[in-house]
């Protein structure tokens, strides 16, 4: 029999303790479908349903004065359960959203006959928190993390959140709480009067019994969040806090509705109450629910978390081994990112340089990189020492010989990495896994010289590596699951998105995201203006666009790349003179200041024109302009002809075997490329667009600008049988899926697909 989802017990004192017990977060409802027929709807919110029931009882039962809310297993509760935001995406179907807000917080909990208080631990998130914000007391245990992070989901809070929040903290610092998705402490908690006393793990339960009785007997006062004013200041202060918010979300998130809705319910709130407020985020909130940004937000909390299951490794009851000391060999901007990631989370770390000057130089650089994190208030003093602590700069082998990992961050020489992995071999002990943050050379290569196969892994980290969250892990078929499952272990530790991919030119995220300079290139040379591109690709929801992005990396980076990629794809390889011609007229990007754009300490980079010129002779040496004019495009032609050729190479990625699953080069792409996370990743992007629409749109280009747009395989066959990319069933299983469908469908069965 399965176990009660809420359970109650009540105490010889008249409390009544209603636990919510739904491992690991006790997130608030249960779908229990794999595979929904519409004919056969069935859905179990079991936690949901039997908070209801329990309230109900509590409330009815004579023996019970007071009644304390709480969770199990030392988490109160995650919030309301994503994966059925998931379901409702897949069936469109929002009536899935069971009514919580006024049925549930209003009706029992707020207005219950009887004092109700939460007993809070270890985390209320989101529908958790608000059911919090509906007791009439909360007592908290220390360091317990209390947020609404629904913003980050695409939605708004759901459960009255928007409405109590700035009711019980004020209206600044609820708007900042929900606009940014970050949670604040219960220490934080206490002094905003968001929680009413915090007491040690161990007296929770009696405290908040105790506290329960005394509203009962009106020793404490019986407070109804909804109902009050306080802090919510005067109207002018109020619409004043809201425009500004409003102004403010609209340059740091034009493409993510759910920022000014948010703020228009609590305005709704304060200007006509908080029920109406209620009534309002509960119209919206199903709204949300079915945005574009809700499903790319949903699809890419799920796909992170997915990232950590990789066949053949985490299933097979391997225990990944402790890492505690590491090396790292090259002090260059790589290296010295990688050590100064390691040792901010207690990893011993030894630098290897060839010479003092150069180990002084990458030292240097990683103090500078911690200085940074403390003066932009992201690390305390007390930590940035500790973490200084852990590093050992070093010339030669010696300290090697009881490391766990190495990670060489040499520059991209075949004939030196060859040697340092003979030299490591030697140096460390045989479970030490030898890893190469190598971001072109392939790792066979890398570690022919050495009998060390099993243990030779790629570590790609993206610049800066100490803050850029992906981390690339390279396998090759002969590298053992073990070393993979520890790299992964290191990753997490060291709070990075470990993806497992295969080794080829690029890996996943460089190789897939190889056309999109290209794309851009030929755009220019086709006589599209290069600040338009840059612009036009920004409000697209990248960080900078691609002109801009090579000024960062520099052109020497952009030549060096984009050689490995002709000589490894030179089929879809354009070539142009761009490049050359900038180096050749003594500009480097941002490096030396001369870039497309104009780089002055202190203010924006500008567009450059002194730099037209030389995309004029660009295009005159490349002459593809049709008829000698410039081409006339859209705003959406140029995302679609420098997105969709990244989509392309992502299909034979896919193909390939690259990564597990799609929805891995989606996570990746979000956290290497900085891909907007709202719109689910390249792939799940690219099937909202339509297989059969990227399909056409690239055929339609190949014919006319040549190969670099030719539709891959996989591509095209997913595009003429109507398959989402994303969806991970082979053609053949379609197929058959396929023909037992038309035959169910006379029989009025209709599939919705759940496509993994
Ligand atoms: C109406 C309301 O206003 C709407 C809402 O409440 S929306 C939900 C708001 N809540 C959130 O956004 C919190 C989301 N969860 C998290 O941030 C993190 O999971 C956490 C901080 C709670 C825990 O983090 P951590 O300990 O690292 O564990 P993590 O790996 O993320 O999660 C453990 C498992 O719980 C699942 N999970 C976590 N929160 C969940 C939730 N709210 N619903 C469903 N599943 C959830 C994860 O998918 C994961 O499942 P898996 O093991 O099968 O992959």
């Amino acid at each position: 029999m399965a176990e009660p989802r809420v359970t109650l017990d009540v105490g010889n004192d008249g409390v009544a303790v209603i636990t919510i017990c739904n491992p690991p977060v006790n997130a608030l409802a249960i779908p229990n479908l794999i595979v929904l027929l519409r004919a056969l709807r069935v859905l179990l919110i079991a936690v949901i349903a039997g908070l209801k029931e329990k309230f109900n009882e509590a409330t009815r039962r004579q023996d019970v004065k007071a009644i304390v809310l709480t969770g199990k297993g030392r988490r109160f509760s995650g919030g309301f359960d994503i994966t059925v935001f998931q379901k409702v995406h897949e069936t469109g179907d929002v009536s899935l959203m069971p009514d919580v807000s006024v049925d549930l917080v209003v009706n029992m909990i707020e207005d219950c006959k009887k004092p109700v208080v939460a007993a809070v631990e270890g985390l209320a998130l989101g529908g958790g928190l608000e059911l919090t914000m509906g007791c009439h007391a909360r007592i908290a245990a220390p360091k317990t993390q209390l947020g609404l992070p629904e913003l980050t989901l695409g939605v708004i809070p759901g459960f009255g959140g928007t409405q109590r929040l700035p009711r019980l903290v004020g209206l600044s610092k609820a708007v900042e709480m929900m606009l940014s998705s970050k949670p604040i402490m219960s220490e934080e908690g206490r002094k905003l009067g968001l929680i009413d006393a915090i007491v040690t793990s161990e007296e929770l339960l009696k405290v908040s019994r105790q506290w329960a009785l005394d509203i009962a007997a009106r020793r404490k006062p019986w407070m109804r969040s909804l109902h009050r004013t306080d802090k919510l200041g005067s109207l002018s202060e109020a619409r004043e806090i809201l425009k500004t918010a409003k102004q403010q979300a609209k340059k740091t998130a034009p493409n993510m509705p759910q920022h000014l809705v948010c703020l228009d319910v609590i305005e709704e709130g304060v200007i006509h109450g908080g029920y109406n407020g209620v009534l309002k985020e509960a119209k919206a909130f199903k709204d949300l629910v079915l945005s574009d940004t809700a499903k790319g937000l949903v699809h890419v909390f799920f796909a992170q978390r997915t990232t950590s299951k990789v066949p053949n490794v985490t299933d097979v009851g391997l225990k990944p081994r402790a890492v505690k000391k590491a090396a790292v060999i090259g002090g260059g901007l790589m290296g010295s990112g990688i050590a100064t990631a390691l040792i901010l989370s207690n990893i011993y770390v030894v630098l290897k340089e060839v010479n003092p000057e150069y180990l002084l130089k990458g030292i240097k650089t990683i103090e500078a990189n911690i200085r940074g994190l403390v003066s932009r208030g992201k690390l305390t003093q007390d930590k940035a020492n500790k973490a200084l602590s852990m590093l050992k700069g070093v010339l030669d082998y010696s300290e090697f010989k009881d490391v766990d990992i190495v990670i060489e961050a040499v520059i991209e020489s075949i004939p030196l990495k060859q040697t340092i992995f003979s030299e490591i071999e030697k140096a460390c002990p045989h479970h030490c896994i030898l890893a190469t943050n190598t971001s072109t050379i392939d790792l066979n290569i890398v570690g022919e010289k050495t009998n060390s196969q099993d243990r030779i892994i790629g570590a790609h980290f993206f610049s800066p590596a100490h803050v850029m969250p992906l981390l690339e892990i390279v396998r090759t078929e002969k590298t053992s699951a073990q070393a993979i499952l520890d790299l992964m272990t290191v990753g997490r530790s060291i709070k990075k998105v470990p993806v497992v991919v295969g080794n080829c030119t690029g890996f996943a995220v460089n190789r897939a995201f190889f056309p999109y300079t290209q794309g851009s290139h030929l755009l220019a040379n086709l006589g599209v203006d290069i600040f338009r591109i840059d612009r036009v690709i920004s409000s697209f929801g990248l960080p900078m666009g691609p002109f801009q992005l090579q000024d960062l990396a520099g052109y020497g980076v952009a030549t060096a790349v984009g050689k490995e990629f002709a000589k490894a794809f030179p089929d879809r390889t354009i070539r142009s003179p761009l490049v050359d011609l900038l180096l050749k007229s003594g500009r480097n990007g941002k490096n030396n200041g001369k870039g497309y754009y104009i780089y002055e300490k202190g203010s924006k980079p500008k567009p450059d024109p002194s730099v037209l010129p030389i995309i004029e002779e660009s295009r005159r040496l490349s002459n593809i302009m049709p008829g000698g004019k410039p081409i006339s495009i859209s705003d959406k032609e140029i995302v679609e002809m420098i997105l969709f050729p990244v989509v392309n190479e992502s299909c034979r990625v896919l193909e390939e075997g690259i990564v597990v699953r799609a929805s891995d080069l989606d996570v990746a792409s979000v956290l290497g490329m900085s891909f907007p996370s709202y719109r689910g990743g390249i792939l799940f992007w690219a099937d909202t667009c339509g297989p059969n629409h990227v399909y056409t749109s690239l055929k339609k280009w190949s014919q006319i600008h040549g190969n670099f747009y030719k539709p891959s395989r996989f591509l095209e066959e997913r595009a003429m049988k109507g398959i989402p990319l994303q969806s991970a069933l082979n053609f053949e299983m379609l197929d058959h899926l396929s023909a037992m469908f038309t035959s169910l469908a006379p029989h009025g069965v209709q599939l919705i697909f759940l496509f993994p």
